[in-house]
């Protein structure tokens, strides 16, 4: 089974995460399949737009599957976080505009997929934020670079020091989203938008997404932050994060 599927509407690629059992957890086989939409997607000239969603899940995309990692080895985890860094990366090089339409939850790796994505729409009952500390990690996913970029390094640190989980609205004023918009109607508002920018020249959009995204200071960012994801991932904090998510408890951090 794909658990990310890909299908079109002319010029507007429609992306849905299919991991329904667990809020679109980022199972290794979804960051597979997402890779493969965008490899795919980043060479088809006729993609003028594309929308990122959620499905049929309750949620957008829960993070990381934590179930997956429990037990896994050092090396597995440094290479499974290095494969969701490489398809979030590629979401975000896609060289037409990406609309993240966002429902339910949108935590850790599922808010660093938004972040990679040009445009954010959230729903109402949207609630996100980047969680990892409170499970002993960092975001490894662009997130430490990506949140400064959009909304400053203080409120970027308050956000993922506090792992503080959002409401739309919060997220709204915080400039994380774009829009809020009522749930039933957040798929028509990105096919809306999306339609809007596949009526101007393409070229002139792509043209446009890329001297936007020029400059060194992402680079640098991603690179430190694989740098220091790196770092924690042998403590013992991370472990204990992993148990006390699979028992169902608040984590007890000793900083091992
Ligand atoms: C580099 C990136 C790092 C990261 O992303 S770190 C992880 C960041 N993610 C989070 O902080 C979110 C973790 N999940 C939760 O807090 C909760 O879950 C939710 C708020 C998303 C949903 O809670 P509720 O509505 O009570 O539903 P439920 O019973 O907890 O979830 C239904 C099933 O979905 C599984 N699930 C949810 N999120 C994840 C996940 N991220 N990894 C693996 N499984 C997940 C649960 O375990 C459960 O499964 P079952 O029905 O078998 O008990």
């Amino acid at each position: 089974m794909k658990r990310v599927l890909l299908t079109r509407e002319g010029p507007i690629a429609w992306v849905a995460l299919n991991n329904p059992e667990r809020h679109n957890a980022l199972s290794g086989q979804v960051v597979a399949d997402l890779q493969e939409a965008a490899d795919q997607m980043a060479v088809d000239r006729s993609v003028r737009v594309v929308v990122l969603h959620g499905g049929e899940a309750k949620s957008f995309c829960s993070g990381a599957d934590l179930k997956e990692r429990q037990g896994m080895e050092e090396a597995a985890v440094v290479a499974t976080v290095h494969a969701l860094r490489e398809a979030v990366n590629s979401v975000a090089q896609l060289p037409v505009p990406v609309i993240a339409a966002i429902h339910g939850m949108a935590f850790g790796g599922g808010l660093e997929l938004a972040l990679a994505c040009d445009i954010r729409i959230a729903a109402d009952d949207a609630q996100m934020g980047l969680t990892e500390v409170g499970w002993g990690i960092i975001p490894g996913a662009g997130g430490c670079a990506r949140l400064p970029a959009l909304i400053g390094p203080a409120k970027a640190k308050e956000l993922i020091f506090t792992a503080r989980r959002l409401t739309a609205g919060e997220a709204l004023e915080l400039g994380l989203v774009n829009r809020v918009v009522d749930r039933p109607n957040l798929l028509d508002a990105a096919r809306a938008m999306a339609e809007q920018i596949a009526r101007q020249a393409p070229l002139a959009v792509r043209a446009a997404k890329r001297a936007i995204d020029a400059g060194p200071g992402l680079a640098a960012g991603l690179a430190a932050e694989w740098r220091e994801y790196r770092s924690i991932v042998q403590t013992q904090d991370r472990l204990e994060g992993l148990r006390a998510f699979a028992e169902r408890r608040p984590p007890v951090f000793r900083g091992e």
